[in-house]
This record gives structure tokens, sequence and C-alpha cells, in this order.
């Protein structure tokens, strides 16, 4: 018996369990103002909110999208871009019964999987979530570093938008950038006004850089700067700090670090989501003026849809594995899949491998080596042959990224 009750959100309901949200987040409820810029774009299709009597105390909302995957295609899926319960409710399975209320849904929606950005990695994977993705940090020290002589760069001119323009533009923008990467996400109507207008519109404290090649604007990048200059050290430049970096060919992004570089009154740059494998280091005249300061879990992936999950993706060159699944939520996802090349389908020999749904997570983007997945005792290995066709057919030729905050 519980005290408290679990529903979807009521269109007259959204204000005030996005407001519970942020105040888990330790933010404060929006102004009339703030609610009006994203009134018709916070949905409630997807989205359920915890209530004692008929006061919110939790919310875990979701919006839905595409998602590439290994391979290049897209599937649909759920975004799950926020949740939070009130702090003096936490702890007492409120989380818990969102989780599972959504997880049926999307189920019984047909969503194939959902994925989100957590804040904290204890939570997600007791759902079924894994991390799918990581990002790495990189601050750049300037004026030290520039681009070697012979970084191949694209040809074309980088200019502002303004706010104005910003936000009328932000969507083409990034849909000519196009969906390259395993990992990536589109961004419905909805996704603009709540994460990007807010800082690229004119209210916001971020510059919109645009890069114009040959057929028109190819990549940009959003970003701030910050003041560093104290009365120790007056004379120190300002931190640049970017939120959202697209190109469309390594040949634009190399213009795009190139123009970041050449910022005066800078001297550091910071950029939190770049992919795993990103090239800046091998770009720089010196490698050690672009630091990793970490690399982290990014985007977690829970399979919704087993089945259709794997059969929407590609396969190294290998033969066949049988992998044993286990999903204790979404119990008809339990059972063995011969998963390779040649396609995905239930099947009833031994299993090769043992592994959660969770752990089928971090392997179906490519971003882990199902070997060191095994190291690390997520997975049980029943045949070592398995194994090493694992290695082969499940990790991809580049990092999968996402790159798009929610
Ligand atoms: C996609 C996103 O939006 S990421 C943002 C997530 N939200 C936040 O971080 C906001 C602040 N935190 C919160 O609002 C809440 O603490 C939540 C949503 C993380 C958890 O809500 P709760 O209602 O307390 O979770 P619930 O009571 O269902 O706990 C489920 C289990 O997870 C554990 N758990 C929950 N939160 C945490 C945590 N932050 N760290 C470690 N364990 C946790 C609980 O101990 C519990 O374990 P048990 O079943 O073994 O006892």
């Amino acid at each position: 018996m519980t005290d408290f009750d679990v529903r979807p959100v009521a269109d007259d309901e959204r204000r005030e369990t996005l407001a519970v949200l942020l105040q888990s987040l330790h933010g404060k409820p929006l102004t009339d103002e703030e609610w009006a810029e994203i009134d018709s774009a916070w949905k409630t299709e997807g989205s359920f909110a915890a209530f004692d009597g008929d006061t919110p105390i939790g919310l875990a909302h979701s919006f839905g999208t595409e998602l590439v995957v290994p391979g290049g295609g897209t599937i649909e899926v759920a975004a799950v871009d926020g949740i939070g319960v009130r702090a003096d409710w936490t702890r007492r399975g409120v989380h818990t019964a969102m989780q599972h209320a959504q997880l049926a849904y999307f189920a019984e929606r047909g969503k194939i999987l959902s994925c989100l950005h957590a804040s904290e990695t204890t939570i997600y994977g007791r759902f079924g979530y894994g991390v799918g993705t990581r990002i790495r940090t990189l601050r750049i020290e300037r004026p030290a570093a520039r681009l070697r002589e012979g970084v191949p760069v694209a040809e074309g001119h980088v200019r502002f938008l303004s706010p104005e323009e910003a936000v009328k533009q932000g969507p083409e923008l990034y849909r000519r950038v196009g969906l390259h990467r395993p990992g990536m996400l589109a961004r419905p109507g909805n996704w603009w006004p709540t994460m990007f207008n807010r800082d690229a519109g004119p209210q916001g404290r971020y510059r919109l850089a645009v890069h114009n090649g040959h057929d028109g604007p190819d990549g940009y990048v959003l970003y701030e700067t910050v003041e560093r200059a104290t009365l120790e050290d007056p004379e120190k430049g300002a931190l640049l700090r970017v939120r959202d970096f697209h190109a469309a060919t390594p040949e634009v992004e190399n213009a795009l670090w190139r123009f970041l570089l050449s910022v005066d009154l800078v001297s550091a740059i910071h950029v939190r989501t770049r992919p795993v494998d990103d090239a800046l280091p091998l770009l720089l005249n010196d490698s050690r003026h672009a630091g990793t300061l970490a690399v982290e879990d990014d985007l977690w992936v829970r399979l919704i849809d087993v089945e259709a999950a794997l059969a929407a993706r590609t396969y190294g060159a290998a033969a066949p594995v049988v992998i044993e699944v286990t999903d204790d939520q979404l119990p008809g996802n339990t059972g063995r899949y011969e998963v390779g090349p040649g396609g995905v389908r239930r099947s009833d020999e031994t299993a090769g491998l043992r592994l959660g749904v969770d752990v089928l997570g971090m392997l179906y983007l490519g971003e882990w080596r199902p070997a060191d997945l095994a190291r690390s005792g997520r997975i049980e290995v029943l045949d070592a042959d398995s194994l090493a066709r694992a290695d082969v057919l499940f990790p991809t030729a580049v990092h999968p990224w996402c790159g798009t905050p929610f």
C-alpha cells in the first residue's frame, strides 16, 4: 500500500509538476514570462507524475524522437529529459513507481528504446539503463594552442547570428549538419524552445557562430565567455565555454576549432560534450595544449524492445553469437537471441554470453568492447569463442556520440 499515486500528467498540471522537477534540481519555479516561452513546447506525452492527494511530489518527463544506431539507421525512442522527486518524499519508492509506469507505457506504445542523461550514475542501472555513450571534456590553453600546418580546413567563413536569427535558424542548421554518428538524436520541434532558445535566444548568454561553406551553413558552435580577471590578475583572459558544437564534416569542424582558437582575450576554452575519439589534440601544434579533464558517461540507454532494437543495427564481420538476456521489469525481453551480420532472431540454442538488459544497453551503440564488460563481471562468459566474436560484432568504428543536451 503506497501513500501516493502515479498517473499521466494532465494538461493543466504541466506547470506545477515542472516546478517540482525544477525544485528537485535546486532550481526556481518558472516566472510567467519563462513559462510563456515554453508553454506550447512542454508536452505531456510519455510523462508521469506522483501525487500526494492533489499535490504533485514527483515527475518523470519525456519526449519522443529518433536515435541513430550503428549502420546509420534511425529508431523511434523516448528521451527522458527530467526526473525529480520532492526532497521530503525521496527514498520512499516514488521514483521507482514512476519508472515502472513510464517503462510500461513505452513498451505499450511500441518504443524501441529509451534514453537519458543521468545526474548521478547510481540511479538508473536498476531500471535497465546502461551507459550507451561517453563524452570527453577538453580544456584548451590559449593563446599557445593553434592548428598545426597541414590540418585540412574547409573553405568558408564564420559569422555570428543574432539571437533572433539563431532561434529561427537553429533547427535548419542542425538538419544540415546531419545525423552522422551512432548515438546522435533528431531534435524535435519542442526541443528548441526548451533547450536551445533558452541559451541562444534574446535573453540567453551564448553566441552562435556559424560556418558557411560553398553550399551554405554547414556547422556551428554555441558558446559563452566567462570573465576570469581578478584583482590579483586583472589581465587574465576570459574562459570560453562551448555548449553545442556540430559540423557536417571533419574539415568544417577544424574550421570551427580554428575560429574558437582565434577569439581574442580568452585564456582557456572548455568543452564538455565532445566524442571520446575527438581529434582536437591531433590537430594542434602541441597536443598537450588540449588536456582531457574527464571521460564520463553520457547517454544512458534502455532497450524497451530488445529484438527490434538488436535487429535495427548492423554488426561487424563475425559469425553470430547467441546471447541470453535478463530483463526483470519488461520480462518479455528475457530470452536468448542469435545476433550476427545476417540478422537477429530469438533462439533456442545454448547461449555463449549471459547479460542483463542494462549491459546490453552498454553494448548497443558500440561504445564498449564485450571483453572489457566481461572482465568487469558484467557479462557472464559461457563460451570464450562467443566473446571473441562479440568483440567484432558489437563495437563501432567510431565511438557513438549523442551531442544533444536534454
Ligand atoms: C534524466 C534525469 O532527469 S537525471 C536527474 C535525476 N534527478 C535528480 O537527480 C534530482 C534529485 N534527486 C531526486 O529527485 C531523487 O532522489 C531521485 C529521482 C534520484 C530518486 O527518487 P526516489 O523517489 O528517492 O527513488 P526511490 O525511493 O524510488 O529509490 C529507488 C532506489 O534507488 C536508490 N537511489 C535513489 N536515488 C539515489 C541516488 N541519488 N544515489 C544512490 N541511490 C539512489 C534508493 O536508495 C532506492 O534503493 P533501494 O530500493 O535499494 O532502497
